[in-house]
């Protein structure tokens, strides 16, 4: 059968192929962690490009670097682009001065009076060569200029994207792995791409200019010149085709080199390298990567190195032949001597200028592969901004949320995060009045904190819906929500910056040294104990948080918590949304945050979501999640009555503590 037999083909090859992998990669160390990183996704395509492919997809992607270019600096470019093209018409007109020259030289009249006749020419030589190189030089600066420019141009669009991409599409594999992609490999490749492609421009330019001058001194040099070319683009392309080849055959090592470098020179990883005694294993690991990288480059230098020289004696037989022709022609008589002069400069001004030409073409194409990776996310990315987000949407908005609201609520709420088989929450209802304090108890995995984020905003559900009072939280800009939420994340960022931006974070209150400190942020800090971390620190609240730099200090688990408390309350928001806010903290640190909340923070409207439950029993109302669903709700002598989950797990706490400290101590009392 027709389709077996593809089946079994189908099979075949891939037999094949992966036993040509086996050969040129060492097997994989199952004991090293791989991250699958798609940096060299285009070196199959790359593989199987030839000459034709490059000529066919070269003008689009000459296309997009000029867009680039354009959209980076219009002046920078134009003068690129300018300079280029006028040096290459002083190209020709050297060469053809030239022939004033050698004519001159060449003449029957005596010694002294053909130099003299040779100077006006000579004049003009050397004017045009002048004019040339400073021209180049003109070239050169405003194309190093163009880059820099390029490069910001490129990373502000992928930040700008990705800052604001909805948070699903973070979650969602395919586009994290686009994402490494268009960071790394692609976002590179912007500025060479448009160096690449001004190179192929001045190549082609030198090249038209040495192929014109040709064509007028005789019509049949000029496909003498081109003879010349082809084994150096054989030899050029062939050489770059080995190169791709060893690329794809050393992503696992390369791969592994870096998580491996990663392992060994992060602070992060330092204390475990040495306590687990690893930096043999490492250095040992590393070193079997290298070496085998190592012989697999040297096989391929050798190869080049062979497909080099073929193609420079190829070279040097296609330029006997020319000169041969020459020759042939000047003895016939059908060029005079000084034509045949200017013929063997031009050859060897349009050889160089093809051999870069070539070359650019090469670079350019592969770079317009990678770069085409980049294009191709920024656009899959900015698809992914949620529209309501866009200022352009701003007119279309008919809904204001109120700065505070009466009443928030949420009413059957469902959600899977992309990729995932269960929904995390399948059809959740809760109630949130101005002034409570409301909590989420559950089991890990319930779905609290995913609640938790669809109320602030972060995800939209996909089923069911969030009001502030009378408005749905989707018909209005979520940074119009974000900004009336606080959020005490679970999972929080160490902010490499100085302990003020950590608490003031996003609010943008800049300290003028010698002035007073910010009453909001001292108020903020004494409520979460950050005061104290920040009295402790050498340049207090300019003290950097971040070791890698000088003067930066590190802090403790806890204290860094303390910190991000601190800029939860410093957010003047209505709603503070607070989730495990004190799995790192102290006793006396939580006790007095909890108290905090208990006397609802300032008069705010607080959902707190925490296992400590002896922390919950003041709660307006709590709700508990099991499975994504709310299965019990009511304060906590109704919810206790009940004799259901909550009950059950409240119970268990309350047996630990009372066996593990029978006598309570009034807390506050230390806290004093
Ligand atoms: N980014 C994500 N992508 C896919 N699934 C997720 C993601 N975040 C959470 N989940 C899944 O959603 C479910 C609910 O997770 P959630 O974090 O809301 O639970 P939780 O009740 O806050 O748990 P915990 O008490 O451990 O903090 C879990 O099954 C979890 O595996």
């Amino acid at each position: 059968m027709g389709t077996g037999r593809r089946f079994s083909r189908g099979n075949h090859q891939n037999g094949t192929n992966r036993r040509s992998r086996r050969r040129r990669e060492p097997p994989p160390d199952p004991g090293l962690p791989e991250v699958i990183l798609n940096w060299h996704a285009r070196d199959k395509e790359l593989t199987e490009t030839g000459m034709r492919t490059m000529a066919q997809r070269l003008p689009a992607v000459i296309a997009q670097a000029a867009g680039l270019a354009w959209r980076a600096s219009r002046k920078d470019t134009l003068v690129t682009v300018g300079l280029n093209l006028a040096a290459g018409f002083f190209t020709a007109f050297w060469l053809l001065a030239t022939t004033g020259v050698l004519t001159a030289l060449f003449s029957e009249a005596p010694t002294p009076s053909r130099v003299r006749d040779a100077l006006p020419s000579l004049a003009l030589v050397a004017g045009a060569v002048g004019l040339r190189a400073a021209l180049q030089a003109g070239a050169g600066w405003s194309q190093a200029r163009l880059q820099p420019q390029v490069e910001r141009l490129v990373e502000l669009r992928l930040f700008e994207a990705t800052t604001a991409v909805d948070l699903t599409a973070l979650d969602d594999s395919d586009f994290l792995d686009e994402l490494k992609r268009a960071q790394g490999r692609g976002m590179v490749s912007a500025p060479m791409v448009v160096q690449y492609a001004v190179d192929v421009l001045t190549g082609a330019v030198g090249m038209v200019a040495a192929a014109g001058t040709l064509g007028v001194l005789h019509p049949l040099l000029l496909p003498l010149l081109l003879l010349t070319a082809v084994p150096e683009g054989w030899a050029s392309v062939r050489s770059a085709r080995m190169r791709y080849l060893m690329l794809l055959s050393l992503v696992g090592v390369t791969r592994r080199k870096w998580i491996l470098s990663d392992l060994m020179v992060e602070r992060r990883h330092a204390p475990e390298v040495r306590s687990f005694t690893m930096r043999a294993f490492l250095l040992g690991q590393y070193d079997r990567a290298a070496s085998y990288q190592r012989h697999v480059e040297l096989d391929v230098a050798r190869k080049q190195t062979v497909v080099k020289i073929t193609g420079d004696m190829l070279k040097g037989v296609a330029t006997a032949a020319v000169y041969i022709a020459l020759g042939v022609m000047l003895w016939k008589g059908a060029v005079p001597l000084a034509v045949a002069g200017t013929a063997v400069l031009a050859i060897r001004t349009g050889q160089t200028s093809l051999a870069n030409l070539v070359y650019a073409v090469n670079r350019c194409y592969e770079e317009g592969l990678y770069f085409g990776d980049y294009v191709a996310f920024c656009d899959a990315a900015e698809e992914r901004i949620p529209r309501r987000a866009l200022p352009a949407a701003a007119a279309e908005r008919t809904s204001r949320l109120p700065d505070d609201f009466a009443r928030i609520r949420v009413e059957d709420v469902a959600f899977t995060y992309p990729g995932a088989d269960e929904p995390s929450l399948r059809g959740v209802s809760v109630d949130l009045r101005q002034g409570e304090v409301v909590a989420l108890v559950g089991e890990n995995g319930s779905g609290k904190t995913t609640l938790a984020k669809i109320m602030a905003g972060l995800y939209d559900p996909d089923d069911g819906e969030v009001r502030w009072d009378d408005v749905p939280l989707t018909r209005v800009a979520p940074q119009d929500v974000w900004q009336r939420v606080a959020v005490i994340a679970q999972e929080y960022t160490h902010w490499p910056m100085s302990a003020r931006h950590n608490i003031t974070m996003g609010r943008g209150s800049e300290h003028v040294r010698g002035e007073d400190e910010d009453p909001a942020l001292l108020a903020a800090a004494r409520a979460s104990g950050a005061d104290e971390v920040v009295d402790g620190l050498a340049a207090g609240y300019d003290t950097l948080l971040d070791r890698r730099f000088k003067g930066g200090a590190e802090l403790s688990g806890g204290q860094w918590q303390r910190l991000a408390v601190g800029r939860g309350f410093y957010r003047d928001a209505p709603l503070l949304i607070c989730d495990e806010p004190t799995a790192a903290l102290d006793a006396r640190a939580e006790h007095l945050l909890f108290e905090r909340i208990r006397t609802h923070a300032d008069g705010r409207t607080v959902l707190l979501i925490t296992h400590r439950l002896a922390s919950v029993r003041y709660a307006d109302r709590i709700y508990v999640l099991e499975r994504g669903l709310v299965v019990e709700e009511g304060d906590h002598a109704a919810l206790m009555a009940r004799a259901g989950l909550y009950a059950e797990l409240y119970s268990l706490q309350a047996a630990a503590y009372g066996a593990a400290a029978p006598q309570v101590a009034d807390p506050q009392a230390h806290a004093g």
